[in-house]
């Protein structure tokens, strides 16, 4: 097109007058054109402690929790009301501290892992999530002390990083009580420690201390024929308490934790039934790459553990082994 050219030429003419008569205002123009693009591209690539990585989708956590995670109707509620209303909040008094109690293979890791997908864009990828395991990271009761001052500096440091940081620590119950006193003063309710403010990070506690009474809550409900899903927050706090407060061998309840209401709330897992595996398989299946099998993964649900033994209610292991175990039926 003979004027569209034209124009073009013409655009080409009047830059190179531009270049001609005024070089350095040009040469600033494209200075500062790189610098935009320079720190777009560094936004892009380089995970920064702002609205670029981290934003809250309230929406996409309440659509995961009731559509990803089986059985866990209580803790879906549970953390969906506190991890919305504490982001929601723009002045948070203290850093929210959840711990999440319940039978292994419940979805407890998975529901931190669901968390942190819903805020921030690497999800547990994301260099402001951090991940402790107690046998893993502090494995030898004679190096407390060190442990203390790494775990101090980590959290300080990575706090003052980026105040909407995430720390979650798992296998609580066999986490050195003294450790867990160090954290305490980061849970409570500081303006400010030496400068850094602790009030937008998140904690999440995991552990399987109470796991047991749970297990008797749900089951007195499966041999009394209620529904599982009548089971409310209520009936099992009673459990939980008394689990969790009166056992001397489970580590963090020796600390002050409790007393100083450091916890916002304990979030009780129930055990998962037949029905929530063979769920988990389907979804494992879809995950892998395969068309889901209801045969295939009722075959594998067959074959796993569950209590009590005569009844055969809970799964074992909860979803626990599924993925390894998929491999042998597909
Ligand atoms: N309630 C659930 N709904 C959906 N998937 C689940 C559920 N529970 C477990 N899973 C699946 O099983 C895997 C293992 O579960 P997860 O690690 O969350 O268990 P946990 O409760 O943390 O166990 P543990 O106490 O042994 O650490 C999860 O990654 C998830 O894929």
């Amino acid at each position: 097109d003979r004027s569209g050219s034209h124009t073009t030429k013409q655009v080409c003419k009047s830059w190179l007058i531009v270049e001609a008569i005024e070089p350095v205002s040009t040469s600033l123009l494209l200075g500062t054109g790189a610098a935009v693009l320079g720190k777009k591209l560094y936004h892009y690539f380089y995970e920064t402690c702002d609205e670029n990585w981290l934003n809250f989708n309230a929406t996409g956590l309440k659509h995961d929790l009731s559509t990803k995670l089986y059985g866990q109707h209580v803790a879906a509620q549970v953390v969906l009301k506190a991890v919305t209303g504490f982001m929601n909040n723009e002045n948070p008094k203290k850093p929210l501290v959840l711990s999440l109690h319940g039978w292994t293979g419940t979805g407890k890791n998975f529901v931190s892992q669901l968390i942190a997908e819903n805020i921030y864009q690497k999800g547990m990828t994301s260099n402001f999530v951090h991940l402790f395991t107690a046998t893993a990271h502090f494995p030898h009761e004679a190096h407390v002390d060190k442990y203390k001052t790494q775990l101090q500096e980590w959290v300080r440091g990575n706090v003052s990083i980026c105040p909407r940081s995430m720390f979650i620590f798992d296998e609580m119950d066999k986490m050195h009580p003294g450790l867990i006193d160090s954290i305490k003063p980061y849970l409570d309710f500081y303006d400010n420690l030496n400068g850094v403010s602790y009030r937008k990070a998140i904690f999440i506690f995991l552990s399987n201390a109470g796991g047991e009474k749970i297990v008797e809550v749900a089951l007195d409900f499966w041999k009394d024929g209620r529904e599982r899903e009548e089971i409310q927050l209520k009936d099992l706090e009673t459990a939980l308490s008394l689990s969790v407060f009166n056992n001397k061998n489970s580590g963090f309840w020796h600390t002050s934790l409790i007393d100083k209401n450091l916890v916002d709330y304990f979030v009780p897992f129930l055990p998962l039934e037949y029905k929530h595996v063979i769920q988990c398989g389907l979804a494992e299946m879809v995950s892998k790459g395969h068309a889901p099998d209801k045969e295939v993964v009722e075959a594998m649900a067959r074959d796993l553990n569950y209590f009590p033994k005569e009844e055969r209610v809970f799964s074992m292991q909860g979803c626990k082994v599924i993925p390894a175990r998929l491999d042998f039926y597909v």
